[in-house]
């Protein structure tokens, strides 16, 4: 019989998945597997269980935030096999479930990961260490910020929504950074910056310029300045709503699987929206297609 170890947070977001717990294991089960259930219990837990037990499993899934799917990519990365990962969102915000096209409802997301496809997808590596599945991240930008504009978002319409994201990196603190890679050298004080491999942060699509694809080997590096004046915040507004970042000094924006952010100060940084350390000098690379995630689509016949 096919093995299935589901590891999940039982704190995370509103902690609904009890609810859907027996349904979701009976799920897995009539999928033809036998199920192994661990919640986790306290920060790192879910890592250690995995590195212990993932081994031999068929699939390894996850339910919780950012920071647990997080856990579990870092743990499969160090399994001498490659098991391909489910995941069933509970977090707040789930970015990175929604750019990999995962259902919000967990019943339906328990669904693909039974009758799904694997989708080979990038992951980022910090300092050839710490890997994080699709945001890094600098400047003081906390979920309640996130958040705040996401409420608004109903509430004002998309431009109104966006001049209040924007307005939230005028409270920022900058910091100077250099940032050097093949494709560009760039520095000076930036409110924020980011290396991402999603579809929206903290659930604004603005915010990631072009287009991304998840398997292309390469993460988008997002900087943004340091806001002086109306007409520099006016500049970063027309930049989110266009889209057109190439046409302000504001924010810089460009594709590599290499990049190095140096400070004369100590930056602290996200991982996947949870705290990962503070530095003077960070380095990210890409790992190209390190993990199969389970996405919705049909299963290829072996
Ligand atoms: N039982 C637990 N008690 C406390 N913390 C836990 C527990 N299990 C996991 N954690 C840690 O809590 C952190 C946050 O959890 P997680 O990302 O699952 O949920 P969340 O914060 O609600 O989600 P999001 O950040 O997407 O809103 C994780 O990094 C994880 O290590």
């Amino acid at each position: 019989m096919k093995k299935l170890l589901f590891v999940f947070n039982p704190n995370s977001g509103k902690a609904q998945l009890k609810n859907k717990l027996m349904q979701i294991v009976q799920i897995f089960s009539e999928g033809g597997y036998d199920v192994t259930v661990y919640p986790t219990k306290a920060a790192m837990d879910g890592y250690n269980y995995i590195i212990e037990n993932g081994l031999s499993h068929d699939v390894i899934v996850c339910s919780g935030g950012d920071g647990t799917l997080n856990e579990t990519v870092g743990a499969v990365l160090h399994l001498d096999e490659r098991i391909p990962i489910g995941y069933i969102p509970s977090g707040t915000t789930n970015d990175f479930a929604r750019s990999l096209g995962i259902p919000k409802d967990m019943i339906e997301a328990a669904k693909v990961i039974v009758k799904g496809r694997t989708f080979n997808c990038d992951i980022g590596m910090v300092d050839g260490q710490r890997s994080f599945n699709y945001v890094a991240a600098f400047g003081a930008f906390t979920e309640v910020s996130y958040n705040t504009p996401q409420q608004l978002k109903n509430v004002l319409g998309h431009q109104a929504y966006i001049i209040e994201a924007a307005k939230q990196f005028m409270t920022l603190k900058p910091c100077y950074v250099r940032v050097k890679s093949d494709i560009k050298n760039v520095e000076g004080n930036f409110v924020y910056g980011m290396v991402s491999n999603t579809k929206s942060v903290g659930g604004m699509k603005f915010l990631v310029g072009g287009s991304t694809d998840l398997q292309d080997g390469l993460f988008e590096v997002t900087l943004i300045r340091e806001i002086k004046n109306p007409m520099d915040l006016q500049q970063l507004v027309n930049a989110f709503m266009t889209q057109k970042f190439d046409e302000t000094d504001m924010v810089c924006s460009f594709k590599t699987n290499h990049v190095e952010f140096e400070s004369p100060n100590e930056i602290a940084w996200t991982l996947d929206g949870e705290f990962g350390g503070s530095l003077k000098k960070t380095v990210f690379d890409v790992m190209p297609k390190a993990v199969d995630f389970i996405v919705r689509g049909k299963k290829k016949k072996s």
